[in-house]
């Protein structure tokens, strides 16, 4: 058994250093081997038979996980409570093997959107997997066109225009508001975007609540634009990370309201490791202290809009910078107001709170022509 552990870990070695990723949970998440106790624990040992069967191991550094998680991950503890006990309210589908998690109609039950969207996401993951393995979508991914700089851009954006630099959104529709365009053409929208001053593109990938597409990332990417591109996804595990990858994504969204701190270290290392960025969004007080605890973020998006209610409130981003504004300069971290933009009183309100970028969609693709919504937007055309 050690000697196909060793062989798997060989074939993974080459992407990243003393950690296993392991099917063993719910989502391919990391749990550590470790090899400085008398005996592995009866959940490393099962990680060991699951590594045995030939699943794909990644080998992580050690110091990134302090001992008090890796025995949150051995003591065998589901997801949802170690969830809850980080103040996340978004459930994952339960499964039996965690009978504490709840019963009857509580467990069956998502409790609002975004719990709903993240459930239906654990069953499209699971089935993605099923057609196309972890191991052969990293094999594309290193076979996609290199990725672009998305801060880089996003820098270089607002230096041009002394604007908060746009990052625009391929949007067809969202669970709220429904369509949001009749005649939808991902690559027309993107060159639009792109001509009229974007820094960078937003691109919904959600099928069943966005109409959105791996297929647009995919033709968006190859229809020869340049701007860097977000694959806009709800992230519940680094597979979709690496598929984004192979599909032309330069950068992915990690929502903080669903992802335990672990996830979020853990994939913004497999970001690095494939030379994407990580957007990592927030929505209240308590979810940007625990992102400001994890080491190696370099943009936050704070969004306007909750997921659980979908209210927006772009006094949001104002009142979020007020309060952490100056630990957030301190880190060097930069700050983009997602959502619920329209005006260009809108953007100088986001950009006096101190953003980098403002993230839009429905302002801009409700519009006619979505490229000329630009300059309306910011009351001036930004130069390209
Ligand atoms: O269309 P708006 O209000 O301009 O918002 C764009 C973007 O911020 C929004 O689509 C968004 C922000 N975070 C998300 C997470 C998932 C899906 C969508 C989103």
């Amino acid at each position: 058994m050690e000697s196909s552990i060793l062989a798997a870990a060989s074939v993974a070695r080459a992407s990243v250093p003393a950690t296993v990723l392991s099917p063993l949970f719910p989502s391919s998440r990391p749990v550590v081997l470790r090899t400085d106790v008398a005996g592995p624990s009866p959940a490393a040992r099962a990680v060991r038979c699951r590594a045995a069967e030939g699943s794909v191991l990644h080998r992580l550094d050690d110091e990134m996980f302090n001992s008090s998680e890796v025995i949150q991950w051995e003591s065998g503890k589901s997801i949802n409570s170690i969830a809850a006990a980080q103040g996340i309210r978004i459930r994952r589908r339960c499964r039996p093997r965690y009978p504490s998690e709840g019963v009857g109609a509580d467990r069956d039950v998502p409790r609002n959107v975004l719990e709903q969207i993240i459930w239906d996401k654990e069953v499209e993951v699971s089935q993605r997997k099923a057609k196309a393995p972890l191991q052969k979508v990293m094999e594309s991914a290193e076979r996609a066109p290199p990725p672009r700089d998305f801060v880089g851009a996003l820098d270089a954006a607002r230096r041009r225009n002394g604007l908060p630099a746009l990052i625009a959104e391929v949007k067809k529709a969202s669970p709220i508001k429904g369509l949001l365009r009749e005649h939808f053409n991902p690559v027309e929208i993107a060159h639009a975007y792109e001509k009229n001053g974007a820094a960078c593109l937003s691109i919904l990938t959600d099928e069943k609540h966005f109409l959105g597409s791996f297929d647009n990332l995919e033709t968006v990417r190859n229809s020869g634009v340049n701007c860097p591109l977000l694959c806009k996804e709800f992230v519940i595990d680094v597979w979709q990370i690496y598929y984004a990858r192979s599909k032309g994504a330069d950068a992915v969204l990690l929502i903080a309201a669903v992802l335990p701190d672990l996830d979020i270290k853990y994939m913004l290392r497999v970001c690095r490791s494939l030379g994407m960025t990580a957007l990592v969004e927030v929505h209240d007080e308590r979810e940007l202290d625990r992102v400001l605890k994890i080491d190696g973020v370099q943009i936050i998006g704070i969004n306007n809009r909750s997921l659980g209610t979908f209210e927006v409130d772009t006094a949001n981003t104002d009142m979020l910078l007020r309060k952490r504004g100056d630990v957030i300069r301190k880190k060097g971290i930069k700050v983009v107001s997602e959502s619920g933009l329209f005006t260009p009183d809108d953007v100088a309100y986001v950009h006096n709170a101190g953003v980098s970028a403002v993230l839009v969609g429905e302002s801009l693709v409700t519009q006619d022509d979505p490229g000329r919504a630009i300059a309306g937007l910011f009351g001036k055309e930004l130069l390209h």
